[in-house]
């Protein structure tokens, strides 16, 4: 079969570079466009759209995105493909490429800066697959103002995104994304679209940003620490979980009481629980810890 017009060309870009990919950065590059033209779909993008795309690698996303937007502000880690970047985009005026840290750069302030004027905000990546977490939760966590999250993840990442409760993949990641968006599997994309071929199959999923959470938690930072508890131990029952993760092992009585008075059978596994649960379970207990101080 001949060889596609994306792989041709990181080829062609490696080649003249004399570029060898890193894979401590999670350089594997896309080389299908119809796997290309489904993300930016998915993003849903006009020309009131501003998107952040985290690492660009050497632009085959970043030129589908524009095509299609107001505004792209690409971060890239690896100094190496900054010229190459900054060559391939010279006559994009509304295409900036900045060399940073996805993990460390000032999210709110770039987006503010370069993205201000959008009405529409995105993050639309392939993102790295060795900081996929730290970096989903950072967009998460600093609540920034964005409208959607478009990603291409390892698959296993996308099933645990998209997970139901009682399910293998169903984790403190799955609730945390999912009260602060909802998720969407997009599609399915094998290893050998990538160059070089990952190990692992992908998936795009795309998230999209909840104005409001879709459950009333008074206590947010004892929410988080109730999740984590939770699925910190998942050999233990649900009340030794909780009393271990959020007091140290001590007060298993007194949790196991708050739970049933949630209403949560405390014979459950912490795997089980929905949102719902979650946040009904947060909100007795810090009652029951406020009205113990
Ligand atoms: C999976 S590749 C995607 C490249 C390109 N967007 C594509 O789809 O072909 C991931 C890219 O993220 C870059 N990267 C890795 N860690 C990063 C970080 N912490 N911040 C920003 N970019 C990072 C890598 O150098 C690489 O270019």
């Amino acid at each position: 079969m001949a060889e596609g017009r994306i792989t041709t060309r990181t080829r062609e870009i490696l080649r003249r570079h004399g570029l060898q990919l890193k894979k401590s950065l999670g350089q594997n590059f896309l080389t299908e466009d119809r796997v290309l033209h489904q993300i930016v779909e998915a993003a849903d993008l006009d020309e009131q759209s501003g998107v952040l795309e985290i690492g660009p690698g050497i632009g085959a996303l970043t030129e589908h995105l524009a095509d299609e937007a107001k505004s792209i502000l690409a971060v890239e880690l690896d100094q190496r493909l900054i010229p190459i970047l900054d060559e391939l985009f010279v006559a994009y005026p509304h295409v900036k490429v900045l060399h940073g840290d996805a993990m460390k750069v000032d999210l709110h302030r770039l987006i503010d800066e370069h993205l201000g004027d959008c009405e529409r905000r995105h993050v639309v990546a392939n993102l790295p697959y060795y900081v996929t977490s730290p970096i989903l939760m950072r967009l998460l966590e600093e609540r920034l103002p964005l409208d959607s999250i478009v990603i291409m993840v390892q698959k296993e990442v996308a099933e645990r995104l998209t997970s139901e409760p009682g399910t293998k993949a169903y984790g403190s990641i799955t609730v945390t994304t999912q009260y602060f968006t909802e998720p969407e599997w997009v599609t399915l994309v094998p290893a050998h679209v990538f160059m070089p071929r990952p190990q692992v199959d992908s998936a795009v999923i795309r998230l999209k940003v909840r104005r409001t959470p879709p459950v009333d938690v008074r206590n947010e930072a004892l929410f988080f620490r109730v999740i984590r508890a939770a699925f910190g131990q998942r050999r233990k029952t649900l009340p030794n979980a909780l009393a271990a993760g959020l007091f140290g092992g001590e007060r298993k009585g007194e949790v196991t009481a708050w739970l049933d008075e949630a209403g949560i059978d405390p014979k459950r596994r912490g795997e089980t629980l929905s949102l719902e649960e979650f946040a009904q379970f947060t909100n007795l207990l810090d009652e029951r810890l406020d009205d113990l101080t």
